[in-house]
């Protein structure tokens, strides 16, 4: 098993990225309880490097995928591998790990900790992972995001002082601080004016550009998919997905 706990190693080309594909799964099943939504996909591949949407109506389960892929869930049969790991090797402490250096998540709620502010929120992976050492250019590089979404005035205000959109911002810096090889991003311009959507999915289209990172966006956002490498709509992937009447 890959010690986690030792790759400090974020973002250069280490052998485990050297595969064809960031996604790759196999008859992968999952449900949250006997008889409710559940989710199959028989065949799935995303290429490494590719910035991908995902589409589909509500309450398809787009989200429930992203988490699957993050290891928030674990699916109850079948193969998933993220970033060339197969997901149920490993421990739930592995992980963790496993999100805080190789995934970048935005989440739909953001999920930003009411006690710390936007500076701190953004600095959280090195708290959660002390093996990722907190140097000076972190800080830099976190006040450097705050300037590129356009918050860099508000770096001390904590996330109830804030706009949903800011607050979405905040998110958007935090997911990029570590340079993951993989964003999952959940509606990440969802609360944002067209203005700052353009420069949030700039930031994020530059970043995967620069670091040759891989994407995934669900989004609803028709007018933004033509920017997108693939648009994947969920429902094309999940055949067998059972709605809850
Ligand atoms: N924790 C949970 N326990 C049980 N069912 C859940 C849970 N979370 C989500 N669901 C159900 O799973 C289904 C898929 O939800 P999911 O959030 O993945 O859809 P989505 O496509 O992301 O929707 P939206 O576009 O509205 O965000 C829904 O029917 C939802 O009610």
């Amino acid at each position: 098993m890959e010690n986690f706990g030792n790759n400090t190693d974020l973002g250069g080309p280490a052998g485990h990225r050297l595969e064809q594909a960031v996604i790759r799964c196999q008859d992968l099943e999952f449900s949250y309880e006997p008889g409710g939504f559940s989710l199959s996909v028989p065949q799935l591949e995303i290429s490494r490097g590719k910035k991908v949407a995902l589409t589909g109506p509500s309450g398809c389960g787009k989200t429930t995928l992203i988490h699957l892929f993050a290891g928030i869930l674990k699916s109850g049969s079948g193969i998933l591998e993220v970033d060339g790991l197969e997901l149920a090797n490993y421990s739930d402490r592995d992980l963790k790990d496993f999100r805080i250096l190789r995934l970048g998540l935005i989440f739909q709620q953001f999920e930003l900790l009411q006690y710390l502010n936007c500076f701190q929120n953004i600095l959280l992976p090195f708290r959660l992972n002390p093996v990722l050492e907190l140097e000076e250019s972190h800080r830099n590089s976190a006040l450097e995001l705050l300037e590129k979404v356009g918050l860099k005035d508000k770096v001390k205000r904590y996330p109830k002082a804030l706009s949903q959109g800011e607050r979405q911002r905040v998110a958007v810096c935090r997911a990029l601080i570590t340079k993951p090889s993989l964003l999952l991003c959940d509606e990440p311009t969802a609360n944002l004016d067209p203005d700052n959507r353009d420069r949030i999915l700039k930031i994020l289209f530059d970043y995967c550009d620069k670091e040759k990172s891989s994407m995934i966006v669900v989004t609803h956002d028709h007018e933004i998919l033509d920017r997108f490498d693939q648009i994947l709509d969920i429902r094309e992937i999940l055949p067998k997905t059972t709605p809850v009447p």
